[in-house]
């Protein structure tokens, strides 16, 4: 199953995967054609009824699959209120061809009397709200005729987010539906049929361009608020902070602070007067910064802790009891990731381990790619925490989804460019899921990378890939 946004990430995907939409719209339109020749008799006639975005697209290359079938097929729609570049391209070719089209301009005098099948291509997933006119008007006028109705991808005025019927939406006989069932779809004890349009299986497995669109669905939902990151880091290494709360600002966060030792912290300020910190005395975290630290912890959205903390017994006990009092989403990152095993935390951790650190964590690593993305997934369920193993593939797993990011590339081995990773991560953990963030951010901060390469090839350092962020997200 698969909602009408989720659908939209992945169409996207296949288009980045070299598949583009009006490939899928040919395989779709091929499977519309294929069900009207099930249900309608030779010699029926079929009208189809088209709307102005893809759904009607859809309908467009159905009519070209009929010719050749014994029926009439008759085409209701609006070709100047056309909103898709595809579907315009399938309406002309229907009219360069001399298809039998008409144009649906009023649709309180829609005819469909001498209609055999329904052909209903007004609405899919790009509906918004309860059938506003002239839809709904067509919607009553089909439900009302004698002929059986074919939906096509879903009943116009069915919501495939959330499942929803609108009162005015049309009632079909039968749905063909494309790549996945939509949720609340089989609830409507109609026969749906599921087609395969050729989308690719990697365009839901690996995290492409298509998940960009989380970004602005999120920024939508929060409207505004970007969120505000807590940078716990510092100690034996001072840039790794100074990196990450960086990367967390490139990411689009409203506000990042630093809480690192006073004795890095003017070398952290020295990296960028955009970071505000809250130093803690002495050259490493210690047990006894614990309470203040969780006190500036609360008052943000998420935290990202480990930065350049170094592996001190003190250092990573203090870092145990702030995992383990926190509740929110934590970016874990570099020394602490040795402790989470065995911490026990309400708080959602996406741990973000290279494969020598996640073997000392206790999760395994395999050559092949796919073999990795499940073992990765195994320990991530044992955990029950996010993971993004980073890597040549980074995987992404939480307990129950695994992705795979193919951005970046060998320069990027040089040191810092995970603290970049950590701050992305964070600052997307503000507004998307801890899963989404993680495979987002892995994706994301890889492209970064291949951008500042196009530049400086394998000598990229890591405050390269911090300019490149912004245009990595676009
Ligand atoms: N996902 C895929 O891989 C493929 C899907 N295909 C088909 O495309 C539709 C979705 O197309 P889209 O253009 O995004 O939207 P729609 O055609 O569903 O509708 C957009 C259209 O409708 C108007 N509108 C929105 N809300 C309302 C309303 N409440 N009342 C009236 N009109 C409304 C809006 O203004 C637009 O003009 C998907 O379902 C599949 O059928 C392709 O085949 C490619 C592969
Ligand atoms: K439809």
């Amino acid at each position: 199953m698969i909602t009408g946004s989720e659908m939209a990430v992945v169409d996207a995907n296949a288009e980045a995967l070299g598949v583009p939409r009006k490939q899928l719209m040919e395989s779709s339109g091929n499977a519309v054609a294929e069900t009207v020749r099930e249900v309608a008799e030779p010699g029926e006639t079929v009208v189809i009824v088209a709307g102005r975005g893809n759904n009607g697209g859809d309908a467009f290359v159905a009519a070209r699959f009929l010719d050749e079938f014994d029926v009439r097929v008759r085409l209701l729609g609006r070709a100047e209120t056309l909103t898709t570049a595809i579907a315009r391209e399938n309406w002309e070719a229907l009219l360069a061809a001399e298809y039998d089209t008409r144009e649906l301009r009023d649709s309180t005098a829609i005819d469909l009397g001498d209609a055999d099948v329904l052909v209903d291509a007004m609405l899919g997933t790009g509906i918004s709200g309860d059938l506003r006119e002239p839809a709904a008007t067509a919607a009553a006028a089909m439900n009302a005729a004698d002929a059986p109705i074919i939906s096509v991808d879903v009943p116009s005025g069915f919501d495939a987010e959330t499942g929803t019927t609108a009162p005015s939406a049309v009632e079909p006989d039968h749905i063909i539906t494309f790549h996945d069932t939509k949720p609340g779809l089989t609830e409507l004890d109609i026969p749906v049929r599921v087609a395969d349009i050729g989308i690719p299986a990697t365009a839901e497995t690996f995290v492409e361009r298509g998940d960009l669109l989380r970004l602005s669905r999120a920024a939508e939902s929060h409207k505004g608020d970007h969120g505000e990151v807590l940078v716990i880091g510092g100690g034996p290494y001072t840039g790794a902070p100074a990196l990450a709360a960086q990367a967390v600002l490139r990411a689009g966060a409203d506000l990042v602070k630093v809480t690192c030792p006073t004795s890095v912290a003017h070398e952290v300020q020295g990296y960028s007067e955009n970071l505000i910190l809250y130093p803690m005395q002495g050259r490493r975290l210690e047990p006894g910064h614990v309470g203040p630290v969780m006190e500036y912890a609360r008052e943000h959205d998420t935290l990202v802790i480990g930065p350049g903390l170094g592996d001190d017994e003190e250092t990573l006990e203090a870092a145990r009891a702030i995992i383990e009092s926190y509740d929110g989403t934590a970016v874990v990152d570099a020394d602490p990731l040795k402790i989470v095993p065995e911490v026990e935390t309400e708080a959602d951790l996406i741990c973000t381990p290279h494969q020598g650190e996640l073997t000392a964590m206790g999760g395994k690593t395999a050559e092949d790619w796919r073999e990795r993305r499940d073992l990765v997934a195994e320990f991530a369920a044992d955990l029950n925490h996010t993971l993004l193993v980073k890597g040549n593939y980074d995987i992404v797993a939480d307990a129950d989804r695994s992705r795979v990011s193919r951005t970046g590339n060998p320069g990027m081995t040089v040191g810092g460019t995970g603290d970049v990773l950590a701050g992305v991560t964070g600052a997307l953990a503000a507004t998307l899921d801890p899963f989404e963030a993680a495979g987002v951010g892995a994706f994301v901060t890889g492209r970064a990378g291949d951008i500042a390469a196009e530049t400086y090839g394998n000598g990229l350092v890591a405050t390269d890939l911090l300019d490149a962020i912004p245009q990595a997200m676009e």
